[in-house]
């Protein structure tokens, strides 16, 4: 991904909420696929996915057809369970970004325990890297959670933002501040930060400028914006606002 320009903060395109249209009714339409290939058209870096075990959005049969629809990478959002894995490795995305999961929750509340998972994880992380896909864990901008990224030897972590999107008045810049001081500490020990959840045209720019960060992932607003203007509009919008700042 971006050879050409090593520095471009790469954007991933979460498709999950397509799905999430499409299943309302049980058919074909919005198809996830054609709307990777619109991301594709627009300038998005990657494609974004999470099978959740209760598949209320993305369903099995989709990952093979958002994967061949563009030249695009894949990161797959899974949980560490056995049943996620084996469909990993037959899969075999670009990515595979290992997320925290609740049945009963309405989106990702949080980041990874990857410090008090470790045993759980590092079986997953070891067969996921041997099969050559790129592993990173989702979790919350903590110095505890990057000393076991290290330790499971994991390439990448992707900083859950939720707590920054959420915050209002003087706890923003605390937020934010975290999320810089922990890119840096993860850069700085050979790990590639990224990070997403939350994010918006309005508070996209301060972290989009973090220097550290390699990536950004962002679905739902992108996906509801696309409703008014159209995804190709929203990921060009969202691209040119993080250009903007780097
Ligand atoms: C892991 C993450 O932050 C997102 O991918 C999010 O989980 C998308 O799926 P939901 O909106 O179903 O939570
Ligand atoms: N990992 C975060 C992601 O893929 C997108 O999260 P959101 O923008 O849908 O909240």
């Amino acid at each position: 991904m971006n050879v050409l320009n090593p520095t471009r903060l790469r954007l991933g395109v979460n498709i999950d909420h397509v799905a999430t249209i499409r299943n309302a009714r049980g058919g074909e339409h919005p198809d996830p696929a054609r709307a990777a290939q619109i991301v594709a058209q627009a300038g998005g870096d990657g494609i974004t996915v999470h099978l959740r075990e209760d598949r209320r959005h993305i369903r099995d049969d989709d990952l093979q057809r958002v994967q061949s629809a563009t030249g695009l990478p894949l990161n797959l959002e899974m949980a560490a369970t056995d049943e996620m894995l084996e469909i990993a490795l037959r899969h075999k995305p670009h990515a595979a970004c290992i997320v925290p999961e609740k049945r009963e929750e309405r989106t990702t509340e949080g980041g990874l325990d990857a410090a008090g998972l470790h045993n759980q994880l590092a079986p997953i992380v070891s067969r996921l890297s041997d099969a050559g896909v790129r592993v990173s864990l989702f979790i919350a901008p903590e110095p505890r959670q990057i000393e076991a990224a290290m330790k499971l030897g994991v390439p990448v972590v992707e900083f859950h933002t939720g707590e920054y999107a959420h915050a209002t008045g003087g706890q923003v810049a605390v937020e934010l501040k975290r999320i810089t001081d922990m890119a840096a500490l993860a850069a700085k020990n050979g790990i590639e930060p990224h990070a997403g959840h939350g994010l918006t045209y309005e508070n996209v720019q301060p972290v989009a400028a973090i220097p550290q960060l390699a990536e950004l992932n962002i679905g739902h607003y992108l996906i509801g914006e696309a409703i008014f203007c159209g995804l190709e509009a929203s990921v060009k919008k969202m691209r040119a606002l993080m250009d903007e700042v780097r």
